[in-house]
């Protein structure tokens, strides 16, 4: 029997959605670090950091260790000439791989929206092997403005046809960040469970959860077919 599925765009934020890149970036948090003769933070601190791009992951990272406001500029600098090489320590989460195959399979365009900047996303998806899979990837700093403000998803949802002939269309997000920015796009968020929010589930607005990415193309046949 063959199943006909209506194409339908999905976005999906990357980091603490499809990758555990944490590891890499308290990595590279360190190391940084280390060159200021600087204690280093443990992986919990630096992963509760993530989730609204290199600009507030630094203003943290200052706030907790007590380091110069002055240094700003040069400790995001100096991250930043890490960050593209910092794919080493990053894994998919479970059943990533699988869930892009078969929603590839079934037709629907898929894209990426994430605070990354664009530099480190683009190495990123090329060390994963899945760079192929996103016909649109909306970086942190691909616009004057990133999430939580719905410009770079309504741009991302839009490369993707999503509006307005297709009001149908789709976010995969993990955090406080997506949730709100899915709310002011608006597009339904598919929320996964296993990334870096901090929130309980019941406060954040979403469409569906789920804490296995095998579950994610039932999830999104039903919606599309609701
Ligand atoms: O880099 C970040 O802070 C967050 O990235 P994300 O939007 O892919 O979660
Ligand atoms: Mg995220």
């Amino acid at each position: 029997m063959t199943v006909c599925y209506a194409p339908c765009p999905v976005v999906f934020d990357l980091d603490g959605t499809l990758i555990d890149s944490a590891p890499d970036i308290h990595a590279a948090v360190n190391a940084v670090l280390r060159d200021e003769g600087v204690q280093p933070l443990t992986l919990d601190r630096v992963r509760g950091f993530i989730g609204g791009g290199v600009e507030v992951l630094w203003h943290r990272i200052i706030e907790a260790t007590g380091l110069p406001q002055t240094r700003y500029r040069d400790l995001l600098a100096a991250f930043m000439a890490r960050y593209r090489r910092s794919t080493s320590l990053t894994r998919f989460y479970p059943g990533v791989l699988d869930a892009l195959n078969v929603l590839a399979d079934r037709g629907h365009p898929m894209g990426i929206c994430t605070n990354k900047p664009a530099d480190p996303t683009q190495a990123v998806l090329a060390h994963m092997g899945i760079a192929e899979y996103f016909a649109t990837v909306v970086a942190g700093d691909s616009l004057p403005q990133h999430k939580p403000h719905p410009a770079p998803l309504r741009m991302a949802l839009q490369a993707l046809g999503a509006a307005p002939e297709n009001p149908k269309a789709i976010y995969v997000g993990d955090s406080e960040v997506d949730a709100e920015t899915a709310a002011a796009v608006p597009v339904p968020l598919m929320l996964f469970t296993g990334g870096y929010r901090h929130t309980p589930l019941e406060q954040l607005p979403h469409h569906a959860a789920f804490d296995d990415f095998s579950a994610l193309p039932a999830l999104i046949e039903q919606m599309v077919t609701a």
